[in-house]
């Protein structure tokens, strides 16, 4: 059985994930972990929380809470919209876990042992009234560019200039307002990524058909400038996962903790440790992560959005290659532009667009799955404007697959009752459909098998479109006037459509294919091999019920009131 392993870059615990997060990253995986559990693929599919670091920190104080519970309840948040969007995580991990903190202290000191950590002093700001180190968004003063009184250590929000905390006017903590500051000289410990820059280099050329997108960004950073640069792995902070060697104490890093990009994407490793523990003796993580333990033919595919993939290409591997262990590194790495909104950016500190929590409280999941996913902003970024979410749901779920659903169901139970009729024979417009199915279905897995999302989503469209062209060409209602036998053929045909369509919808749009299933009362949900046998699945005789109305059709007074609504920052 193929085995594969798949993780959606993990969210950051600091708020509610727009709807741009939720196609960058957490959709798309969902998709192809559901298509490849519907093609009988052994899947682990993993995602979790990242929780450590600055922002962490400020969003906890801005709260009012101790970071910790911050964190444990804005993870439960964002588990609660996942399973209201329906991902279907094996694992939704944390990467504050005990797990995650062992396996990055293990991976930092096999690093260090192998030559790849560097002790590096550098120049810190330190607060003595905070008695701490303020990371460079602690600390907030005047511009010296543009005499804005607020601007960050790190940029001036005003005129977007470049800042060190030193080059602030009057520099003060953000924690205390202290303006008793000094810069001290603090120890940091560096991942020599230079040195690993050549096996780097063969081993993305190594990979077969990555998204230029994938291999144009981690050839920049391999190459421009300088090249590949090496990178701090601890900060002086007090939230995150404790500097040690493995299990022993790292002299001189005492009260300093990994840098966030560090342990963030170990804890994919970690949550499916987490995975095993929860699941009891018999689950084994390692036959997915190690190479000599089982995972050696696991094919592991990661999803992100753009600015994710340096880390994923470059720093990550730095850390499982260096490392010296047989670690499964990804086979294919699928990169994802941006979404926009509306002629902007989503923005989460901005509160700009819309909110996972928002969408849900407006539509059910599958209307956002289904455009999110056809407009996936794979080759360019894409924008969500209102208009065209109202359009495209309106015609594609609505006009289109709702639309036969409702009219075969109910046009079947007022002639023939609610089973599915017997009598009459298939002709030459059945064969034509079948003919017609059977390419497009191999286009469809040849997509969703090479997660070309768009062209998927097109071509699951042109399925749906195909059995509305052959329902308006059969036209039973007509047909049922001089040769009722033909019609229950035709409408035989048709009730099998449904089954069939809920089959293929289901990764991109699982609660109404689930009630579309349910409908036919059909208990065979097995992929097809052949469609013509899948067309002869419900036999006649066999019994349904109408399903209720799968897709309402967005009103224009329902898109305005939302685009107005939504206009604006969230409060
Ligand atoms: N507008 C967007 N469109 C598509 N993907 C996005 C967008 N913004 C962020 N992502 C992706 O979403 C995933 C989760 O991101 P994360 O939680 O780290 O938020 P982020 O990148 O800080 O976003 P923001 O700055 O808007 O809060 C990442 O893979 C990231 O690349
Ligand atoms: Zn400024």
């Amino acid at each position: 059985m193929a085995r594969t392993l798949i993780t959606s870059a993990i969210p950051y615990i600091n708020g509610i994930k727009h709807l741009g997060n939720l196609v960058g990253s957490q959709l798309p995986a969902d998709l192809y972990a559901r298509y490849c559990r519907a093609r009988g693929h052994e899947v682990m599919f993993i995602c979790a929380t990242d929780e450590h670091g600055t922002p962490a920190e400020l969003a906890a104080a801005k709260a009012g809470k101790p970071v910790a519970d911050y964190c444990a309840e804005m993870w439960q948040v964002q588990r609660d919209l996942a399973d209201g969007f329906r991902l279907s995580f094996d694992h939704f991990g944390r990467s504050s876990s005990p797990q995650n903190h062992a396996l990055t202290q293990h991976f930092a000191g096999k690093l260090d042992a192998a030559g790849l950590i560097d002790e590096r002093t550098s120049k810190q700001v330190y607060s003595n009234a905070d008695g701490r180190f303020l990371p460079d968004r602690y600390i907030e003063g005047t511009c010296p560019n543009c005499g804005f009184a607020d601007a960050r250590g790190d940029q001036c929000d005003n005129c977007t200039k470049q800042l060190d905390p030193t080059d602030l006017i009057e520099p003060r903590s953000v924690i205390s307002g202290s303006t008793d500051l000094e810069v001290r000289e603090t120890k940091h410990l560096f991942l020599r990524q230079s040195l690993l820059k050549d096996r780097l280099d063969a081993w993305i050329d190594s990979q077969d058909g990555w998204p230029v997108l994938t291999t144009s960004i981690a050839k920049k950073w391999l190459h421009d400038g300088d090249g590949l640069q090496d990178r701090g792995i601890t900060r002086d902070l007090d939230w995150g996962i404790p500097v040690r060697k493995g299990d022993a104490p790292w002299p001189g890093m005492e009260g300093k903790v990994f840098y966030v990009w560090f342990d963030a994407p170990i804890e994919y490793i970690a949550a499916t440790h987490e995975w095993a523990d929860a699941q009891g003796a018999d689950a084994d993580w390692q036959r997915w992560w190690r190479t000599d333990k089982g995972a050696e033919n696991v094919n592991y595919v990661q999803f992100m959005g753009k600015d994710n993939v340096p880390f994923h290409t470059l720093s990550f591997p730095a850390t499982l290659l260096g490392s010296g262990e047989p670690w499964k590194t990804v086979d294919y790495l699928k990169s994802l532009n941006y979404l926009n909104y509306d002629g902007g950016q989503f923005s989460t500190s901005r509160g700009r667009g819309v909110f996972m929590d928002q969408a849900l409280s407006l539509l059910p999941a599958d209307y956002w799955r289904w455009w999110l996913l056809s407009h996936a902003p794979e080759s360019s970024d894409t924008e969500f404007t209102w208009e065209t979410f109202q359009t495209d749901v309106n015609k594609d779920l609505a006009d289109v697959l709702g639309n036969f659903v409702s009219r075969v169901t109910k046009f079947c139970r007022s002639k023939f009752g609610e089973e599915v009729p017997a009598g009459g024979t298939w002709g030459a417009s059945e064969t034509a459909l079948i003919e017609t199915l059977g390419t497009r279905l191999k286009a469809y897995q040849g997509f969703m098998d090479g997660i070309e999302i768009r062209k998927a989503a097109a071509e699951l469209r042109a399925i749906w479109v195909a059995g509305n062209e052959y329902l308006q060409d059969a036209a039973p209602w007509a047909t049922f006037k001089t040769d009722p036998e033909r019609a229950a053929a035709q409408i035989r045909m048709a009730l099998n459509l449904i089954r069939f369509y809920a089959v293929l919808s289901r990764p991109f749009i699982p609660d109404a294919a689930t009630a579309m299933l349910d409908g036919m009362q059909a208990d065979d949900d097995a992929w097809p091999d052949d469609v013509k046998t899948a067309l002869e699945a419900l036999q006649p005789g066999h019994v349904f019920t109408v399903p209720e109305v799968l897709f309402a059709k967005i009103t224009d007074e329902q898109r305005l009131e939302w685009a107005e609504r939504f206009a604006g920052q969230r409060a």
